[in-house]
């Protein structure tokens, strides 16, 4: 049997997940992940490090030995890969072309692995637009930096458009199981683009060529537009797992409004505290559909 969005990956040959240090060779894939049912995805090693410890105590299941988290991906330090019983975690780095790598290895993975039903949940930070630090956005819509809802990529030379796709339903579902009344969760727009600065409309980079003014008027637009928030990696993670066919969603809190500045907050106790959030949206999540499942058994 091949893999549905290639093809050319068959079961039973040899792979190599290069970026993950893993081979199935000298790795029993099926054996290890089978039981996956949920990814959960954030930029930094260290975010992942806590969330698996996190949701390990949540779901009351071994994370390694000694609650010290086993990362799968021990052989390189490009990306680390723990597994709390069905929820697979992983940093994805900065950016769609770290995270296409990483996913790319992660879908394979699940593919060599046999895993059934398999929901991706990206739990980031953003800029918010028009909100509150410490919101946490569940996108609805996403759009690229020129604003359209789709992945743009170059392969074989050529410009290739992808489609994106986020799943209203799912998204309904996480907004509703906002746990803490000490924040709000919000439903909306995500503009996700390839720069932290003059991408997101910064002006405050080594590289500018707009005036304060253009940023002004860049960043009403997109409120205007319903847009909640902007990052770096939606547009990619909604692409990507539509085309290989999983769903996807992202849980992101907004470290700044980017209506009154360009800078993310630099209380580090109080950024560790928002962080904090999707994770804490993400357990509510895995643990209702794991309860769900449960209770059909
Ligand atoms: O989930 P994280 O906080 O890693 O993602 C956002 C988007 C960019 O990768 C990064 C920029 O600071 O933060
Ligand atoms: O403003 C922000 C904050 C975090 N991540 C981003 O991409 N933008």
């Amino acid at each position: 049997m091949s893999l549905k969005s290639n093809p050319h990956i068959q079961h039973g040959g040899y792979d190599f997940l290069y970026h993950l240090g893993i081979n199935t060779k000298d790795v029993d894939i099926k054996k290890l992940f089978n039981d996956v049912k949920f990814v959960c995805l954030g930029g930094s090693q260290s975010r992942m490090f806590e969330f698996v410890r996190y949701i390990g105590a949540q779901l009351n299941v071994k994370i390694g030995e000694n609650e010290e988290p086993f990362n799968y991906a021990y052989k390189t330090d490009r990306y680390c890969l723990y597994k709390a019983g069905p929820v697979l975690c992983a940093n994805h780095g900065i950016g769609i072309p770290s995270l296409s790598v990483v996913i790319n290895e992660i879908f394979k993975l699940l593919f060599y692995a046999e895993c059934k039903d398999v929901i991706f949940l990206r739990i980031g930070t953003s800029g918010g637009v028009g909100i509150d630090p410490g919101t946490v956005v569940i996108t609805t819509n996403v759009l690229n930096g020129e604003l359209k809802p789709i992945h743009c990529t170059t392969v074989l030379g050529r410009r290739i458009e992808h489609p994106t796709y986020v799943d209203s339903d799912l998204a309904k579902e996480l907004v509703n199981l906002c746990p803490d009344e000490n924040y709000a969760t919000v439903l909306g727009t995500t503009v996700s683009v390839d720069s932290f600065y003059e991408g997101q409309g910064r002006i405050d980079g080594a590289l500018c060529d707009y005036t304060d003014d253009d940023r002004k008027t860049f960043l009403k637009s997109l409120q205007e537009k319903g847009v909640k928030n902007i990052e770096m990696e939606s547009i990619g993670l909604f692409s990507f797992c539509h085309r290989a066919g999983y769903k996807a969603a992202m849980i992101s809190v907004v470290l700044v409004n980017r209506l009154v500045s360009d800078k993310p907050t630099d209380d580090d106790e109080a950024r560790k505290d928002w962080e904090q959030r999707p994770f804490s949206i993400a357990s509510h999540f895995i643990k209702s559909r794991l309860d769900k499942v449960e209770g059909l058994a």
